[in-house]
């Protein structure tokens, strides 16, 4: 006779939950940037180095997937707590935040990929069981549900505001920034519709990763044959190799061993634009003042060799300067890497032919690259970064000799950020400086704006947003 003791009738049997390791990965690096402020672009690669490592089968497809979700998610996420919101019969403060950020997975699976609902909703309900148990996955369940049964755009019609009552909480909900970021860009922009939306919807884009041949040593077209039938030549800069399906750079020989890098087509600009500029007398000494980590260094380095010229690139982070340090090393010309305050300079006064101020900046001009940086961001900051500017412009300015020529530069195009700063300094600065019209110096880049000054966009030149002024010393 069979002894075992039954079950009571009605009951269900309790099962583990199982949940899908791409979405438990996800939800791991969510939590990271949630709980920690960690960076998702350093806490996923390690997350999914682990999961690769681990022998389970986690394979390319799943890092795809759930590199995806989680940027998909971060980048979304003004929209989706706006939905969440109406799902939910209390403030989103005072959610949970791990049920916050499943829910978010969830909104993001059913709103924002081709997962078919019915799966987006089960796997991320075994997800809430393993991660906050299985109370609060009933929760999540039904939350998940109710924002099943519309699509994106059915949803924005319903918690977005109309744009003709509130344009700037219209378009923060629908292209998911926070409104102040809203405002920002589009006074950058020069206000008026024209270009806000696209501009916006290119930061929820993914950026394409782009390469660098660094010249003299690296060719355009040797790096374009490495990378092969992947790599689409640069939209604007005769150094770039864009990688059209993604593809892992540290994969190619020249990445490796420095010749090449990645590097934004914009950055490239900014450098280029620099060593273009005109400069009567010698042009023998370069000064990059912020250098750290090195991206603008080695493409500026490498230019000045070609002309015999030198490079002295001054971080003001030792971390930084060791990345510095790496990406310089074997540059055919001659260099240096200093540890240095940039506004308590450690060279003589207008020591240097041509010098690259890239100053620290809230970096809104690059929101593709760092999802979660919208949210982490406070209009304060615009104003706090403010006095560093201003002084490293000024120490850029008694750097440089007479005639010679000083780029400014941020990845941001927040106008406190760019003009202000440098009328103020143009308008105080001890040294007398005027500005060059660095347009020209770019043949062939379309819509740079009014000038003098330069101003690239995600949506119009597929790089990150950075602006450059280009001041020569006068006095
Ligand atoms: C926008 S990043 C520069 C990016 C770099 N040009 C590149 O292309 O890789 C600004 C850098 O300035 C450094 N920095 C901040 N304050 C500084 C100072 N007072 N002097 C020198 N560097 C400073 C930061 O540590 C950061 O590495």
């Amino acid at each position: 006779m069979n002894s075992r003791p039954r079950r009571p009738q009605g009951k269900p049997r309790y099962r583990r939950p199982n949940p899908d390791p791409v979405r438990k990965l996800a939800y791991d690096a969510l939590r990271a940037v949630d709980e920690r402020d960690a960076y998702a672009n350093l806490v996923l690669p390690a997350l999914l180095r682990d999961a690769e490592r681990g022998g389970d089968g986690f394979d390319r497809r799943d890092a795809a997937l759930a590199t995806e979700l989680v940027y998909g998610t971060l980048r979304r996420q003004g929209t989706y707590d706006a939905i969440i919101a109406a799902c939910v019969d209390r403030p989103l403060g005072e959610v949970d935040p791990p049920v916050l950020d499943v829910l978010s997975l969830g909104a993001h699976q059913l709103l924002g990929t081709r997962i078919p609902p019915h799966a987006a909703v089960s796997a991320t309900v075994e997800l809430a069981r393993a991660v906050v148990g299985d109370g609060r996955s009933r929760f999540v369940n039904a939350v998940l549900r109710k924002i099943a049964a519309d699509d994106l755009d059915g949803w924005l019609d319903r918690v977005a505001p109309p744009y003709d009552d509130d344009p700037e909480d219209h378009l923060a909900v629908v292209h998911s920034h926070p409104r102040w970021v809203v405002s920002a860009l589009w006074d950058a922009l020069g206000g008026g519709r024209d270009g806000i939306e696209e501009l916006l919807e290119a930061d929820n884009e993914r950026p394409e990763v782009t390469l660098v041949a660094r010249p003299g040593r690296c060719g355009t077209a040797e790096l374009a044959a490495e990378v092969g039938e992947d790599g689409v030549p640069g939209r604007w800069s005769p150094y770039a190799i864009r990688l059209a399906d993604g593809g892992d750079p540290a994969a190619l020989e020249a990445v490796r061993d420095g010749a090449a890098g990645v590097q934004d087509e914009g950055s490239q600009l900014v450098a280029l634009a620099l060593a273009n500029a005109p400069l009567d007398g010698p042009d023998r000494r370069w000064l990059d003042g912020c250098a750290g980590p090195g991206g603008k260094a080695a493409l500026l380095a490498a230019l000045a060799a070609e002309r015999g010229a030198g490079l002295v690139a001054a971080e003001k982070q030792p971390h930084r300067a060791r990345l510095v340090a790496r990406a310089l090393a074997g540059n055919p010309g001659p260099y240096q890497v200093i540890t240095a305050d940039g506004t308590r300079p450690a060279w003589p006064e207008g020591t240097f032919d041509r010098v690259l101020m890239d100053v620290p900046c809230t970096g809104l001009g690059a929101l593709r690259r760092r999802p979660e940086a919208r949210w982490r961001r406070r209009p304060e900051d615009v104003a706090g970064f403010g006095p560093l500017q201003r002084e490293l412009l000024r120490t850029a300015l008694r750097s440089v000799r007479v005639g010679g020529v000083v780029g400014y530069a941020t990845c941001s195009p927040h106008p406190a950020e760019t003009r202000a700063v440098v009328d103020d300094v143009l308008r105080s600065s001890s040294e007398a400086a005027e500005l060059i019209d660095a347009r020209p110096l770019l043949p062939g880049v379309p819509d740079l704006g009014a000038g003098p000054d330069i101003q690239l966009w995600p949506h119009l030149h597929g790089t990150d947003a950075m602006y450059l002024a280009l001041l020569r010393r006068t006095r």
